[in-house]
């Protein structure tokens, strides 16, 4: 297995997450260092829960332990969180009524709302193919698919968060949209660590993966190198299972 390079950046300890009152995920102990890092695992397993769990979304009730650079992040806010450094692009990004996008580019970029944006923001406009009109528009509200997944990772490029976490931002997009996005997460990738959800293995040419996590269910992860993907392409995840099976008999 090819090592990670640098130091731990994330650590999960015996965490537990709960939604309605329903376990999602038990027992999930992880540590990732600094790097590009994939997460996968078959629909339903809790991939999303646990991105949400480490933003520390109010819906995700949570035990447990999370260090970020050794700090333990696990009672902060959202937003405390945020300012931490770690960025969430979601999986279906919700619409937000009377915010326009420009509005949240300058909370991100921390500047006052009167001011133009800087010039930087219509490079990345550019480079994503999305029009300068989208800044004017209501986050989200309209937006179809692939427009909200690019309005996400504009974000994501001007947030330069230590932590950037994505959820499947490949999803209901575009071949010629797929290699807009995947640049900009070569980009983001040489500055940021990454947390990539992803059932479309296309999008890891255009980053280097560290490691593979696979999430067999709420309370198994496999961590592996790069070259387990072939073999999950080829035997599915049933291969995996196996591994981990035998790894706990070891
Ligand atoms: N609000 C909710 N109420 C009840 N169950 C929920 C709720 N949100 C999520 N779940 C359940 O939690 C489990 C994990 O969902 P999650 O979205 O984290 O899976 P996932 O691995 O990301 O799936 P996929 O690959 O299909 O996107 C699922 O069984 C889902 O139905």
């Amino acid at each position: 297995m090819k090592e990670t390079i640098g130091k731990e950046m994330l650590r999960l300890e015996n965490l537990k997450v709960e939604v309605k009152d329903e376990v999602i995920l038990e027992n999930i102990n992880l540590s990732l260092n600094e790097g590009v890092h994939v997460l996968l695992g078959p629909n339903g397993t809790g991939k999303s829960t646990l991105l949400g769990a480490i933003m520390g979304l109010s819906k995700y009730k949570t035990s447990g332990k999370i260090w970020f650079y050794n700090e333990d992040i696990t009672d902060l806010t959202p937003d405390q969180r945020f300012k931490k450094g770690i960025f969430l692009a979601y999986q279906l990004p919700p619409a937000v009524r009377g915010v326009r996008l420009k509005d949240i580019l300058k909370k991100i970029l921390n500047i006052d709302p009167k001011k133009n944006l800087p010039e930087e923001v219509y490079t990345y406009l550019r480079e994503l193919d999305l029009d300068e009109s989208f800044l004017e528009r209501e986050i989200n509200y309209g937006f179809s698919g692939g427009e909200r997944k690019k309005s996400e990772i504009l974000q994501l490029l001007l947030a330069k968060p230590k932590l950037a976490m994505l959820d499947e931002p490949d999803s209901g997009v575009d071949i010629d949209s797929l290699k807009l996005i995947g640049e900009a997460l070569r980009k983001i990738s040489k500055e940021s660590n990454l947390l990539i959800v992803t059932h479309n293995l296309k999008v890891l040419d255009y980053v280097n993966p560290n490691s593979v996590i696979v999430l067999l269910d709420g309370k198994y992860i496999y961590k592996d190198g790069i070259e387990i993907i072939h073999q999950i392409e080829e035997r599915g995840y049933e291969y995996v299972r196996r591994l981990a099976y035998a790894q706990n008999l070891s």
